[in-house]
């Protein structure tokens, strides 16, 4: 049973915090490269002295099996410190950029100054992950964090929370547990960057709160991302990328392929070669998938009920299931389920799902496949499988997402040099490595007057002819 987490609204004293945090963050403002690494490796030391503290949380959450938790929740963490150590110097470092001949005499540097405060509200499908990653990136920039982890995942919150504690002076990172109230009461307060993970409706109400305050944001959000298997794919590797990166998290997962757009010729095969994999990787002895402790459950009761809607709204439309459809609401067991002859009144064809539920289309262009993606908000990821450069090239200029992977799903999250995250709908700035570091960041343009150049006198008032004549070269050549 799930420990709830108490509303603290009246115990807690955020403007006190808050205040505290600003100070520190004048302080850090000229934190040096030891100082950001020393953080960064205090938390790095005590997440892989606390590997099993971590696993046993998300098994309490929602029974995660304990290899994603080491693949998904530790390793991309663990990752993003070791590459942020690896390049913060070089991030740091101001950079020198060339100088317009209109400003010849200048020089021009940017400077990355730390935005100062910043507040970090994650989710609870990758609890750790999306907690402890954004704070690195806020940490190597070189800010302070007040962190609002998800009220739905609460021993990985709780557990977030001892960490903080256990590694941090409240003045510099602080973990605030609770629910919408909390997080609302946090959103108000005058924070210099809010890191939001969450729903585009959520992500709605953080940009209005932030607009109170012109505090920068990012947003990571959802959406539909979808998986366009063309007729030239290998069917027996994209069947099992698409089963794993569908089902691990038990679909929870923001960069899930939500749905599967098929070409008509390779539908009947895809659907075999699915089955197989879903009966190779999560029932290999024919036990039932709900004995396999390789498949975690749904977070909770509010998510099973909307998930069961999804499914008893499309069998009611006259959707086909393929696979699955098992559940048991006692243990927010919900058995990885495949949908066909899909319609557009349906809910799966609608929202995101976001859940073990996977609808599959089909195309019979590519521009067909196309104009349906286009159709909808633009999602966060975008999968494409098959062999055909020409296919491929189309669907990348020719869509718009936060991300595209080709011939595979999911795995991009792990690379460190690709900027991650959304475009309006799914998000708005780009997170990890560098681009994380940048999020946090003001890029402040320092210009030095070098030489001087003594016409400039020229161009103040009162402005004669030669003023004029100045300006109109300006126009003309620069
Ligand atoms: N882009 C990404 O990296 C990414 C990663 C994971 C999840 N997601 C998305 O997150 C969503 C699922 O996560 P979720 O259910 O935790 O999202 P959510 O938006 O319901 O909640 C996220 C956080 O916001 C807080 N919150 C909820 N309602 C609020 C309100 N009215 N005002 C202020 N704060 C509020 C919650 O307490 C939680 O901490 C999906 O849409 C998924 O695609 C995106």
């Amino acid at each position: 049973m799930l420990n709830p987490i108490p509303n603290q609204i009246d115990r807690l004293d955020f403007q006190k915090t808050f205040s505290d945090h600003q100070e520190t963050a004048v302080r850090w403002r000229s934190s040096t490269l030891e100082e950001r690494s020393a953080r960064l490796v205090k938390l790095r030391n005590w997440i892989k002295e606390n590997q099993n503290l971590i696993r046993k949380a998300l098994w309490e959450d929602f029974r995660k099996p304990e290899p994603e938790v080491d693949l998904s929740e530790i390793f991309p963490v663990t990752s993003e410190i070791n590459h942020t150590l690896r390049n913060l110097k070089d991030w740091m470092k101001p950079k020198s950029v060339s100088t317009p001949l209109s400003m010849i005499g200048t020089s021009g540097k940017i400077h990355f100054e730390p935005k100062g405060t910043a507040l970090i509200i994650s989710p609870w499908n990758f609890p750790f992950n999306l907690t402890v990653g954004p704070l690195v990136s806020a940490l190597a920039a070189g800010c302070t964090a007040i962190i609002k982890p998800s009220e739905l995942s609460p021993a990985t919150s709780f557990l977030i929370q001892k960490m903080v504690k256990a590694v941090f002076p409240t003045n510099e990172v602080e973990v605030f547990l609770g629910e919408v109230e909390e997080s609302q009461a946090l959103l108000r307060l005058p924070f210099d960057h809010i890191f939001f993970t969450g729903s585009p409706a959520v992500g709605k109400i953080v940009m209005k709160a932030a607009a109170e305050h012109l505090s920068s944001v990012t947003l990571e959000l959802g959406g539909k991302s979808p998986a366009i298997i063309d007729a030239s794919a290998d069917l027996n590797d994209a069947a099992g990328k698409l089963i794993w990166g569908k089902f691990v998290n038990c679909g929870q997962t923001c960069i899930a392929p939500d749905y599967i757009l098929v070409h008509e010729s390779q539908k009947e095969r895809l659907l075999m070669e699915l089955k197989v994999f879903l009966q190779k990787f999560y029932d290999p002895a024919f036990k039932g998938i709900e004995n396999s402790r390789d498949y975690a459950r749904i977070i909770g009761p509010k998510h099973f009920e909307r998930l069961s809607d999804h499914l008893e709204d499309a069998i009611s439309k006259g959707a086909t299931l393929d696979f699955g459809g098992k559940t048991d609401k006692s243990s927010f067991y919900f058995e990885p389920t495949i949908l066909t002859s899909i319609s557009e009144d349906m809910s799966v064809f609608q929202g995101e799902i976001f859940g073990p539920i996977l609808p599959i289309l089909t195309f019979s262009t590519i521009e067909e496949a196309i104009g349906m993606v286009n159709s909808k908000p633009k999602p966060l990821a975008l999968y494409y499988f098959g062999k055909e450069s020409e296919n491929s090239e189309k669907v990348v200029r020719e869509t718009s997402s936060g991300n595209v992977v080709l011939n595979d799903c999911v795995i991009h999250f792990l690379h460190n040099n690709l900027p991650f995250g959304g475009v309006n709908n799914s998000g708005i700035g780009k997170a990890h490595g560098h681009e994380g570091f940048l999020a946090f960041s003001n890029e402040k343009g320092v210009l030095t007057q070098r030489i001087g150049l003594n016409n400039v006198t020229l161009l103040r008032p009162p402005y004669g002819v030669k003023a004029k004549q100045i300006i109109s070269t300006l126009i003309k050549w620069f």
